[in-house]
């Protein structure tokens, strides 16, 4: 078993990574949590393939599991769902002392986590993620949130969990759309963090040499994450590398009403895009922008912008996280593995757009 612990000031917690560990999730959670009810949120694909064996594992460890479902997708990570979400675990009776667990994507353990960090000022949770994004980046770290008209993200926190469950496994079931959607984070940690990881991302020649080597690429994934994280917890400073290509990736998934791009393929689009202007001002190494483009296009993964309304993008862009005021901060890639903040005034984004 491969295991990470994130340590900050306020909330330490392990990282698990092991093939098969789902036919020992139940004992996993034991180890931390011994009262009785226990609150699954997860979503409708998930349930549907794993909802009857978790419960069971549960049950057989003494737990009395009770399950939230919701519809899969972005759209579920919204006001509506949440208050639906908050609904069904007080008709459930939850307490403060249970314990909530995200069973699924980034969508669910965004969702899930807010729920944690807000129903009766915050419940105890756990991760397990089942797509490539979630167990590669969103599981861990502990940004969690929901989605308004106005953009992706606005309303959430920094909510950590207790622990942190990943069978790679899983991730046999998983879509391939949705596989490659991950893949847009693991380059994004090659680009901004680690030459080797991008170096290894291109040598693979086939998928099951890929996943021969799961294991590692989520581990590494995950303790750049953790070492980001462990340094900068509030976003205030270098974790903002962590939002390589997502200006502009937010954007396109926003202005597409979050239904024509993933997370992952917004990602994408914004990684190469804001990295080919980069590199045209020489703030970026010459033949950068083009490494990019290759590895997007080997997982299948779109780097072209899409047609948008310049106004529409610019809102989307205004409410960004790294905004302050009359500012932007931009996040740039020096070469291959080497990443720089680089704050701008707000008028200049039009440079990089
Ligand atoms: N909190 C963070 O740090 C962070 C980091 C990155 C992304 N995110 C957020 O994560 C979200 C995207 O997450 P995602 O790409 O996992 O999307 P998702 O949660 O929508 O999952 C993608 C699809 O895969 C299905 N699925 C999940 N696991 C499966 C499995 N094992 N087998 C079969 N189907 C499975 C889901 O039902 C869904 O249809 C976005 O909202 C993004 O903003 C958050
Ligand atoms: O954990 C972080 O920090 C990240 O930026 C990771 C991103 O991959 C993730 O999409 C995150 O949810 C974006 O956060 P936001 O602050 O831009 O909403
Ligand atoms: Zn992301």
């Amino acid at each position: 078993m491969k295991k990470l612990k994130i340590d900050l000031p306020e909330k330490q917690y392990d990282i698990l990574i092991e093939k098969g560990l789902r036919r020992q999730f139940g004992s996993e959670i034991k180890k931390l949590y011994t009262n009785k009810k226990i609150f699954i949120i997860t979503d409708q694909n998930v349930y549907n393939i794993y909802g009857e064996e978790f419960e069971k594992d549960l049950k057989s460890n003494g737990f009395e599991p009770y399950f939230t479902v919701v519809e899969p997708g972005e759209k579920s990570k919204s006001i509506a769902v949440l208050e639906s979400v908050y609904d069904s675990l007080l008709d459930k009776e939850i307490t403060r002392s249970d314990m909530i667990v995200a069973l699924g994507g980034g969508v669910v353990g965004d969702l899930t986590g807010f729920v944690a960090a807000t129903l009766l000022r915050g419940i105890r949770f756990m991760q397990i993620p089942t797509s490539l994004l979630a167990q590669i980046d969103s599981s861990v770290g502990g940004k969690v949130a929901v989605n308004l008209e106005k953009g992706k993200n606005l309303v959430g926190n920094f909510y950590h969990p207790d622990a942190v469950l990943i069978d790679p496994e899983m991730l046999l079931t998983l879509e391939k759309r949705y596989f490659y959607d991950g893949m847009a984070e693991v380059i994004k940690y090659g680009c901004i963090k680690s030459e080797e990881l991008f170096r290894m991302l291109e040598s693979y020649v086939t998928e099951e040499e890929f996943f021969d080597n799961i294991d590692d690429i989520i581990y590494r994934c995950c303790d750049i994450k953790r070492a980001v994280v462990e340094e900068d917890e509030k976003d205030t400073g270098n974790r903002m590398l962590l939002n390589f290509g997502h200006t502009l990736g937010h954007a396109v998934e926003k202005c597409f009403g979050y239904e024509k791009y993933t997370h992952g393929e917004g990602v994408a689009i914004g990684m190469y895009n804001i990295t080919l202007r980069s590199e045209a001002k020489g703030e970026t190494e010459a033949g950068v922008a083009e490494s990019i483009k290759s590895l997007l296009v080997k997982y299948k993964l779109p780097y072209e912008m899409p047609e948008m309304d310049e106004e529409e993008v610019k809102k989307a862009i205004g409410l960004d996280k790294k905004s302050s005021s009359g500012s932007i901060t931009l996040i740039l890639v020096k070469r291959i593995g080497e990443s720089y903040l680089k704050k701008i005034a707000k008028e200049e984004i039009v440079d990089y757009i």
